[in-house]
């Protein structure tokens, strides 16, 4: 493979975390989930980490914990929603890996977000939600691959893998 590593970045539950899993199992590759890797290091949950230290300081954390995980070989990287959003992140990940923008549209989001454990920003108002995912988007979109996740997740991690044997060639 061309690629040692693959990024994944998109809006919250957007499958990052489920497809990235299901990727690093078929291609027998490590899984990374950066926001597991942020908790770990910091002790504490995403919740916690911004009521007691506030967003910036998480913002700054994920970028950091990045910058290590960018140099794992073999690796599936499920990024957190507002990382691929980062102009400096995105750079980075399109240097060291494959990059791709999982898309969901703000109804399935919507939708899926009930299922989910808490995250800090969905205390934000609809409206507030909507600009946020219409303005990452124009970032997202920067990624070297964009797949639509109406579809299944073995489905889709299926597809990202045929996107890597593409780029061998
Ligand atoms: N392709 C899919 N179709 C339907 N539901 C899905 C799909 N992918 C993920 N889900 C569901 O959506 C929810 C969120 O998935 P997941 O945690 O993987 O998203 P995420 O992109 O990692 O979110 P976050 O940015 O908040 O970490 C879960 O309940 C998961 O089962
Ligand atoms: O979209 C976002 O900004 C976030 C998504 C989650 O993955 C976490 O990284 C955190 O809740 C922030
Ligand atoms: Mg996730």
């Amino acid at each position: 493979m061309k690629f040692k590593r693959v990024f994944l970045i998109g809006f919250m539950c957007s499958g990052k975390s489920t497809i990235g899993k299901e990727l690093a199992k078929s291609l027998s590759w490590k899984f990374c989930d950066l926001d597991e890797e942020v908790q770990k290091e910091e002790g504490m949950s995403i919740k916690e980490i911004f009521e007691l230290k506030g967003e910036d300081y998480f913002r700054k954390r994920e970028l950091e914990v990045l910058k290590l995980l960018v140099l794992e070989d073999n690796a599936v990287i499920s990024t957190g929603g507002g990382l691929g959003a980062n102009k400096e992140a995105l750079e980075l990940m399109k240097r060291h890996g494959l990059v791709v923008w999982l898309d969901v549209s703000f109804d399935a989001f919507l939708q899926r977000c009930k299922d989910v454990q808490e995250r800090p920003l969905l205390k934000k108002s609809l409206g507030e939600l909507k600009k946020l995912y219409q303005e990452r988007k124009k970032i997202y979109s920067q990624a070297h691959a964009h797949i639509d996740t109406t579809d299944e997740p073995n489905k889709i991690a299926q597809r990202i893998i045929q996107i890597l044997q593409d780029e061998r060639r």
